[in-house]
């Protein structure tokens, strides 16, 4: 825990008249966290020689890959420059920008009464700025449009902002022109925050009640949990309740983000800041859940509350089946700060024991395994991501199926599959391609609008398998990087789906198995046997590699018998390819798994099974 500088005073309840709780709203990449930046030098918070790069994304991997994963709330003392005597109290809250984060940049703007919607002067408007504009006016907020990287020679300030004026229904002229980067505008900015968000509304003598938006995993001090006080107050040492399981706890320590957490005796109405109490698990501290005195406590909860559904479901193993225990104990570290993660073991017979992981999207799937593999130094395979199928069975009886092995044998009714709503952005010169891509991946479309004459908007439903390998790669190579995606789950349809096993020398291979449309089911089975066939060495006996729909085989391949000489195809006298041949075969020996009688090596499975594989491109990762 950093010292409390000395010139921060303590804070006190704030009179709500002079508290504004905004959020920062923007597609990807835009410079939400730039600008977050850029606030907290001018408003004096962070001193010039601490500044550094994206201050408030902590992770590594938020700072590596400059996205931001987890929402952070700061607040931000400004007196507006038309009169520098009323310092107000600006809390600003950056959320996520990515899709699979979505339920966390609601929750967000449920804590806020206004937004900067941010747009790239240089980009426009894209889809995950149109996703959040709709979150935010479902919200009811206050929107201050805003182009950013005006200082940028390809901007074009003056496109845009009527393109935005026109979007949120004002003159071109609202439209705030900033420079994240060299702090152009970004004070009048400040001052608009000011003037054109409301201060909070709430009852102060109610009993208490306090929305989370966030809730982090401190390795010292237990959960931090983000609140908002909606109404009433919380106070210091009083016993408070989670309003959504009744469990109750002692609030050690309350207080605000000046960036760095400063203790206060409590926080009143319109307030936002930081609950510690104890707690060593973010489930018990749930986004969205609303907290209360345990005595006098309010009766009925904020509304808005949801647990976060996975959406793809993975196997983990490690590479190394001795690591099992390490990975177990990882991930519940991990899901101490993570309330969107499940997992549960399961037993392959091909990579034997893991666990069936789930996540909100790929982006976050593939967040937590570099962190698996990076925080906690293990070696991991991922299978396919798959969605979560609902068969019915002619019985009436129903199963949910996360992993495809668990795909029901028998007589199937109906097979249910998620689909989502999908919005693409793009140059109305790529409306073709766009559709093609959709159309293959089985969208139906559901309209299509220009934001303006050479720009477009598309609506599709889409099934969430179809998207969620490579769809979004194979967008942007169509588009020549031009598009921008955003969806969300409106549901699910019944589908003609059917399971694909693989079968090595008659024996099933678990994790191989996929439920895909019975259209491509034949093309996924040749596929993958062509790829078996050239990843699996020989062995003493032939090898019938085959794909099969229940009893159907739908392709073959055959594995001949090995000759005995590994070197017998190298003629000549090239000494160091032969080397290099039994130097291969060694080590291959020692990564080799049996899948009944057939000797596997490991990178065959890692091959086949890495996501990027099964998108369909057909190239071998070497
Ligand atoms: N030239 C210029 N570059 C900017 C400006 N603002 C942000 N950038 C750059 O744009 C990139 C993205 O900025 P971020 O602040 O990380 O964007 P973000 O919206 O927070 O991104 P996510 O957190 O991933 O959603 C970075 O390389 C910034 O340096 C600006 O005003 N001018």
């Amino acid at each position: 825990m950093p010292a409390i500088p000395s010139h921060v005073p303590e804070p006190s309840r704030t009179d709500p008249a002079l508290i504004r709780n905004f959020c920062i709203i923007a597609h990807i990449d835009h410079g939400k966290s730039t600008l977050a930046d850029r606030m907290l030098q001018l408003t004096g918070v962070v001193e010039q020689r601490q500044m550094r790069a994206q201050y408030l994304d902590r992770m590594d991997i938020e700072r590596e890959r400059g996205i931001t994963i987890k929402s952070q709330a700061v607040r931000l003392p400004w007196a507006p420059t038309h009169d520098k005597s009323k310092t107000h109290i600006l809390n600003m809250i950056d959320t996520p920008g990515h899709v699979d984060f979505t339920y966390e940049v609601s929750r967000s703007l449920a804590a806020c009464e206004g937004t900067i919607l941010l747009v790239d002067a240089a980009q426009g408007i894209e889809a995950q700025t149109l996703a959040n504009l709709y979150l935010a006016m479902e919200n009811d907020l206050t929107i201050i449009p805003v182009l950013n990287k005006i200082d940028l020679p390809a901007a074009q300030p003056e496109k845009f902002a009527e393109e935005l004026a026109n979007l949120v229904g004002c003159e071109p002229d609202d439209v705030l022109k900033v420079s994240a980067k060299t702090g152009i505008g970004v004070e009048a900015l400040l001052d608009r925050v000011v003037a054109d968000i409301p201060a909070p509304v709430g009852v102060a003598d109610a009993p208490a009640r306090a929305m989370i938006f966030d809730s982090v995993y401190d390795s010292y001090r237990g959960v931090v949990t983000y609140v908002r006080v909606i109404d009433g107050q919380l106070n210091k040492r009083e016993r408070i309740r989670m309003m959504s399981t009744g469990a109750t706890h002692e609030l050690l320590e309350i207080g605000t983000n000046s960036p760095e957490m400063l203790s206060a005796d409590g926080l009143g109405v319109g307030e936002v800041g930081y609950l510690i109490t104890g707690v060593k698990d973010v489930r018990q501290s749930k986004v969205g859940d609303t907290v209360t005195s345990q005595s006098k406590g309010a009766t009925e909860a904020l509304g808005g509350y949801k647990d976060p559904k996975p959406m793809v479901f993975s196997g983990l193993y490690p590479l190394d089946g001795s690591d099992y225990p390490e990975l177990r104990e990882a991930l519940d570290k991990l899901q101490l700060n993570d309330a969107a993660l499940v997992y549960e073991p399961e037993t392959s017979a091909a990579l034997g024991f893991g666990f069936r992981v789930g996540f909100l999207g790929l982006l976050h799937l593939d967040v937590i395994r570099e962190r698996l593999e990076r925080e906690f130094g293990l070696d991991l395979i991922a299978t396919a991501p798959n969605v979560v199928y609902r068969v019915v069975m002619e019985d009436g009886s129903e199963h949910t199926v996360t992993n495809p092995s668990e795909f029901p044998e028998g007589k199937i009714d109906e097979v249910y599959e998620p689909v989502v709503r999908a919005t693409i952005l793009a140059p109305s010169e790529f409306i073709g391609s766009i559709m093609e891509l959709c159309q293959n991946r089985r969208g139906v479309m559901l309209g299509m609008d220009y934001l303006s004459e050479d720009r477009v908007e598309i609506r599709y439903t889409l099934p969430l398998a179809e998207i969620v390998f490579d769809f979004f790669d194979q967008l942007k190579s169509k588009t020549r990087g031009y598009a921008s995606l955003d969806y969300e789950p409106t549901g699910e349809q019944t589908s003609s789906l059917v399971k694909v096993d693989i079968l090595l020398h008659g024996d099933k291979v678990d994790a191989f198995s996929a439920i895909t449309h019975k259209d491509a089911a034949y093309a996924y089975g040749v596929r993958l046997v062509a790829k078996l066939r050239e990843l699996i060495p020989r062995q003493a006996f032939e090898v019938p590699i085959q794909a099969a729909i229940g009893s159907r085989v739908i392709a073959r391949e055959t594995i001949r018998a090995i000759r005995k000489d590994v070197l017998a195809k190298c003629y000549g006298g090239d000494i160091s390819r032969k080397r290099k041949l039994l130097e291969k075969q060694k080590e291959g020996k020692k990564r080799m798994k049996m899948v009944g009688s057939v000797e596997v090596p490991q990178e065959a499975f890692i091959a086949v099974l890495s996501s990027d594989e099964n998108a369909g491109s057909g190239k071998a990762k070497k």
